[in-house]
């Protein structure tokens, strides 16, 4: 049987790969921007509309990154931080988010002057108040910016054990510009933070948006990672696609991300079929959902329009998520049942 919106509406979900930053609305932007007296640069779009049009005009991964960074810099106290986040969170319980795993860029504000005690306080509020209000789980990871220098990524590290310790921080990461900046550079990081953080801590990073199917691989040799983010091109590379699924690697899969970053011309070219048939296990997620056009039900529907999926396989998709989730097996447990719960309401009114 085919999914329907509706189906996929009230299909509980999961998203592990979802930029706090990039959840960033133009409105909140500009109205940030007027509540801290931010001077934007002379060439910043001046309207919501201007700057919702420039988002659908993305060269590649650096030109949204740039705007990105300039977007950002609006952020400047511990309620900013809350509201950004409490406004992702809000909106995302409306399209069916039952556990998030949020991406931040300390360096991105650190740098900036920002304390961090205000970014870390105020992403928490939001997501303890969002474990209160609506009910979801909620996991913080830390990026690492690869375009900085691997030895400001160390001390990014010291400086955030602390948080790490206390359990408000659970994953690592790496993001940012991908191709001039191999996984290689940052395997002395790695190290270091698990040789140094709790050992509950996990570690995952971008591979396979921009790069080819070796960052994939040589991601997972020498970071020690069990989670790839993006990894749409390992579907390049077979002996890596049955790699990934003996070892039940799980992709953070970006549909409307790609699309908008021209990684595919097409939502269609995402290699949703194929990592079916091998097995790979991915979950579907929004990235930056303020630039990409989509939150995550957004990016459901996408890949249903896309792919016509029946109801069987949402379900597995749906799984597959709860399973890759960094959650106790208590909550997973209560998310299958969720799910479970969803599949006979589905059925009995089909
Ligand atoms: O899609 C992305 N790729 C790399 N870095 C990022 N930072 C925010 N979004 C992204
Ligand atoms: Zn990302």
């Amino acid at each position: 049987m085919l999914a329907t919106s509706e189906f996929l509406t009230h299909l509980p979900k999961c998203e592990h790969h979802v930029h706090l930053e990039g959840t960033l609305e133009p409105s909140l932007l500009f109205q940030l921007a007027h509540r801290n007296n931010i001077q934007l640069p002379d060439d910043f779009p001046k309207s919501v509309e201007a700057l919702q049009y420039r988002y659908q005009n993305f060269k590649d991964l650096q030109d949204f990154l740039n705007l990105y960074y300039v977007g950002m810099s609006v952020l400047i106290t511990e309620q900013d931080f809350e509201d950004l986040a409490w406004a992702y969170l809000e909106k995302s319980s409306k399209q069916g988010l039952k556990h998030v795993e949020a991406f931040f860029d300390p360096q991105g504000h650190v740098d900036r002057g920002i304390d961090l005690e205000l970014v870390i306080g105020g992403f928490r509020k939001a997501l303890v108040r969002a474990e209160k209000e609506l009910g979801m789980s909620t996991k913080l990871i830390m990026c690492l910016l690869r375009h900085l220098p691997p030895s400001e990524g160390l001390a990014t590290i010291k400086s955030f054990a602390p948080y790490y310790k206390k359990g408000w921080i659970h994953g690592m990461g790496l993001d940012s510009s991908e191709v001039e900046f191999p996984p290689e550079l940052f395997t002395s990081c790695y190290q270091y933070a698990r040789s140094s953080l709790p050992k509950e801590v996990h570690y995952t990073a971008h591979a396979g948006e921009e790069a080819g199917s070796d960052y994939v691989r040589r991601s997972l040799k020498c970071l020690g990672i069990s989670r790839i983010d993006h990894g749409v091109h390992s579907a390049d590379d077979p002996e890596l696609m049955k790699q990934l699924a003996e070892r039940d690697i799980m992709l953070t899969v970006c549909p409307l991300s790609n699309k908008r970053l021209q990684v595919v011309d097409d939502v269609s070219q995402v290699p949703i079929r194929k990592f079916l048939e091998y097995g790979v296990p991915f979950s579907i997620n929004s990235d930056d959902p303020a630039y990409f056009g989509g939150y995550i039900l957004d990016n459901y529907l996408a890949v249903q329009e896309a792919f016509k999926l029946n109801v069987d396989e949402w379900i597995k998709i749906a799984k597959n998520s709860v399973r890759g989730s960094w959650v106790s097996e208590k909550r997973k447990k209560d998310l299958y049942r969720m799910i479970d719960e969803c599949e006979r309401a589905y059925s009995t009114v089909e």
